[in-house]
This record gives C-alpha cells, structure tokens and sequence, in this order.
C-alpha cells in the first residue's frame, strides 16, 4: 500500500535528527583519540572519558526525544540507566562504520581493541560494528534507532510500561516507513534493524562481564558512570 509520513511525523523526524546532530561529544575531548599514548591504561582513561562525555550527550539528546519528559521522573531515570549502554553500542558503531575523514575511527577501533577487553568480548563486539556498517543507516534512521532503543518499555523498575511503549510505537511507526521510503528494494530493511536492537540486548550482557573484570583489575570509572552502571 502506498506508504504515507504525516505532518506531525514529518516534525516528530526533524526534532530527532536535529537533536542527534546538536549533541555529540565535543571536538576537543574526540581529538584526544589522537593525541594520548597507547598504552592499555591510557586507551582505558581515554574510552572512559569518552564514554563520560557520550552519556551527558545521551542525557541531552534523551530529553528531546517529544513525550520523554512528560514520562514518570523515575521511568526516565529507569529507560537511560537501561539503555545507555546500548545507544553508545549504536554511536560507537556509527563512528567506527563511517570512516571519519578525522582519522578518529581507525583510532578508536585501535584503543578499544587495546583496552583490557578480553578477545570473548571483542568478537561479538566487532561483528556488530561490522554488521551496522554493512546497513549504510541514514542519520534519521541511526537517530530513530537510538530513540527506539532509549524507549524499551521492558528495562528494569520501569513502572508505567504502557506510557513508554506508546511513546516507542510512534517512534517505530515512524522509522517503519522511513525504511520503505528510503528502501523501496529492500523490504526486509526495517526488519534488519530491528534485528540489530536484539544484537544489543547480548552486547549489554556481555558489557555487564566486561564492567566486572576491569574492576577486578582495580580500573576506576568516573561519578557518572558508576551512577548509570550501578558500580562501585
Ligand atoms: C568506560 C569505558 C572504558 C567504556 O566501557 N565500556 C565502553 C563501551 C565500549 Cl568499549 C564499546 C561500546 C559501548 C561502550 Cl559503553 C567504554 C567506552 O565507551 C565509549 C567509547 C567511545 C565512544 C564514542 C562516542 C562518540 C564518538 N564520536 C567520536 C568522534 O570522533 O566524533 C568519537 C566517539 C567515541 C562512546 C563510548
């Protein structure tokens, strides 16, 4: 059937994307990927002050996501602890996969890889980028995906589940037809995406055992992360 975006869906894309792009992490602390030394200690102070600035990042872009702050404050709360670390799977990825004129990519894939990271990690961990990069997503899906992946009704202590999967059923609506529009050969699209949400549920609970063995080597995390990871 013909695939129509309304008005308000029309809007609803522009205040995501718009968001997307007006929060990233800041030049300056993306810059030091290419200054800092390599040593494992180094990578890990670096992805650690990476991953500080990329939540505040994610707290901003979260809050304009429409209907977000007229969520429950605890459910808020509840979706960012729960999703963090899978929207910054998806920024990561998205950085990794676009080969950044900045030379920041090979860099970054550099520092992960030499981070204390054990291999059983890193497999599933680069088959992800590798699999996100072979999607080529547009910059309204990668938003809309995020958005999607931040409004998971299903995380842990979120109370009014209906609210949140309203407000995930407009984003999905929504991304559905971007993919037929943008897609018109690829009626499997969405789907594929959709698979990569599912990717990021096992990559979550592999990052929980990653969080667990740099600790027990005495790595330290800073306030905010120790907040949204529930550690230390
Ligand atoms: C606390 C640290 C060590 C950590 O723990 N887990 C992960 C961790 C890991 Cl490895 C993998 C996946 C998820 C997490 Cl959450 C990390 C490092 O996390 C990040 C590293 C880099 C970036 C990031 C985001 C946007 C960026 N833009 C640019 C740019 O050049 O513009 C660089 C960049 C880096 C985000 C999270």
């Amino acid at each position: 059937e013909k695939v129509e975006i309304t008005k308000e869906q029309r809007a609803l894309v522009k205040a995501i994307v718009d968001a997307y792009n007006r929060h990233q992490i800041p030049q300056d602390v993306a810059k030091k990927l290419l200054q800092e030394q390599y040593s494992a200690e180094e990578n890990f102070l670096l992805l650690t002050e990476m991953a500080t600035s990329q939540v505040q990042v994610l707290v901003e872009f979260t809050k304009n996501i429409p209907g977000f702050l007229s969520l429950d404050r605890e459910d808020q709360i509840a979706l960012l602890k729960g999703s963090a670390v899978e929207a910054m799977f998806l920024r990561s990825a998205q950085v990794l996969s676009k080969k950044m004129p900045n030379g920041h990519t090979d860099v970054l894939e550099e520092r992960v890889r030499k981070s204390g990271i054990s291999e059983e990690f890193m497999t599933p961990m680069f088959n992800f980028y590798k699999s996100v990069g072979e999607l080529h997503m547009a910059q309204e899906e990668q938003a809309l995906l995020t958005a999607v992946t931040i409004l998971t009704p299903d995380r842990p202590y979120v109370k009014s589940h209906q609210a949140v999967e309203r407000l995930q059923e407009t984003m999905l609506d929504v991304l559905r037809k971007l993919c037929v529009l943008q897609h018109p050969h690829e009626p499997m699209y969405f789907a594929r995406l959709l698979g990569r949400l599912t990717e990021l549920r096992t990559l979550s609970h592999y990052h929980a055992e990653m969080l667990t063995s740099w600790r027990m080597n005495d790595h330290k995390f800073t306030p905010l992360l120790c907040e949204i990871w529930d550690v230390q």
